[in-house]
């Protein structure tokens, strides 16, 4: 756990980085420093392996006060990743990885071992190790950095904008990296990022900082969504806030009805007695994985559905997975096809129901109205 504790910082030409700021990091979890530029995020992340000595107050890790250790074993215990990933240029990536664990006086073969375990971990592979950090894509450097931060396995991490300078595609993918690795290290996280939604999606909480070090706000996200404390957070958080923390609630309580679904080889009497009772019909196949929406009244006169063109079919958007989906992925799922109804499915794929925006509405009023989420992240 990192206690900040009045932790305050003030340049010498008088600029307030950091207001006395009291915050607690809690160990193995992900917490996000957020806030626009130069509301003292960096600041307040390098305080804690002393790059940046505070002006007033104490920052502990695990109840030991940082100022009781020297810096360099302090920093021992501390992974640091940059934006950019700052690595060593002339050192192969394999090198770059194995150099704290070599500062720690780890045999070659052992820091060989462990840091050709740790590129794998982040998701690069064997031929990657014996190149230099010019011949690797942004994202894949940006993968060697996390490498070598965990490469001496440090309780702590600490990562300043280290997606920022990527495209959003790899970003995206190193976020998810980060949460896997994460879920199967549980590592203490620091993490600055300037992206409310970086902030999000990562951070099990959230400290939302303003101009002159200011923290407004430090909640789960999912509370920060629903009760931002003042203006200034609400504004940060985006007009968006209520669609975007249907991401913490299930989509388990969505009420999917069978009866629109139907298999293209279904009996004619059942396809004539959809028509007259549905406004549309979801076509499936013999695996009961969908095809698409057709209207009812493009149902052939006879109920033959072998007869549809293919282009008749109107398009179901996406799926969404019952249970495991977030009820965000429900409405997603209805606003994008042109029948505003969700498909349900299961782990195979298969149909289970269907769901219009309209009977999407009260599991979406419950989740409001509800004081938590019912899934974690
Ligand atoms: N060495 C310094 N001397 C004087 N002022 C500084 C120094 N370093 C940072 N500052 C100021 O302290 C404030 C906080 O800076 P900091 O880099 O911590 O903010 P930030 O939130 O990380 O910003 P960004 O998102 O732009 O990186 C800014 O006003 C900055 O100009």
């Amino acid at each position: 756990m990192i206690s900040f504790q009045q932790v305050g910082k003030t340049y010498p030409d008088g600029t307030v980085a950091v207001a006395a700021t009291d915050l607690t990091a809690d160990s193995g979890r992900i917490t996000v420093l957020v806030g626009p530029s130069g509301s003292g995020k960096t600041t307040l992340l390098r305080m804690v392996n002393r790059m940046i000595d505070p002006t007033s107050g104490s920052i502990l890790i695990d109840g030991v006060d940082i100022k009781s250790k020297p810096a360099p074993e302090l920093r021992r215990g501390i992974g640091y990743v940059i934006q950019n990933a700052g690595l060593f240029p002339h050192r192969t990536v394999l090198a770059n990885v194995m150099t704290v664990p070599r500062l720690l006086g780890w045999s070659k073969d052992k820091a060989r071992e462990r840091a050709m375990d740790l590129l794998l971990t982040v998701g690069l592979q064997e031929e990657h190790a014996g190149r230099y950090p010019f011949q690797l894509s942004g994202g894949q450097q940006q993968r060697v950095g996390v490498a070598r931060a965990l490469a001496a396995d440090p309780p702590v991490l600490l990562m300043d904008e280290p997606f920022s300078a990527v495209d959003p595609v790899v970003r995206k993918d190193l976020q998810t990296e980060l949460l896997r690795i994460q879920s199967e290290l549980g590592k203490t996280i620091l993490f600055v990022t300037h992206d409310i939604d970086e902030a999000i999606l990562l951070g099990d909480k959230v400290a939302v900082l303003n101009t002159g070090g200011v923290l407004e706000q430090f909640d789960t996200p999912s509370e920060l969504l629903a009760n931002p404390k003042n203006e200034f957070v609400e504004g940060f958080l985006g007009v968006d806030r209520g669609v975007r923390r249907l991401s913490f609630f299930s989509s388990g309580e969505v009420p999917l009805r069978p009866d629109p679904v139907v298999a293209v080889d279904a009996p004619s009497a059942e396809v004539l007695a959809l028509k007259s009772s549905q406004p549309w019909l979801l076509l499936v196949d013999a695996e009961r994985r969908p095809l698409g929406w057709l209207e009812a009244r493009q149902v052939p006169g006879d109920g033959d559905l072998a007869k549809v063109a293919t282009g008749d079919l109107v398009s179901y958007g996406h799926t969404f997975h019952a249970e495991s989906d977030s009820l965000r992925a429900a409405l997603d799922s209805a606003i994008l096809s042109p029948s505003s109804r969700a498909v349900g499915v299961d782990d195979d794929g298969k149909v289970i129901g269907v769901a219009s925006v309209e009977e999407l509405v009260p599991a979406i009023r419950a989740a409001q109205d509800g004081s938590s989420p019912e899934n974690g992240r």
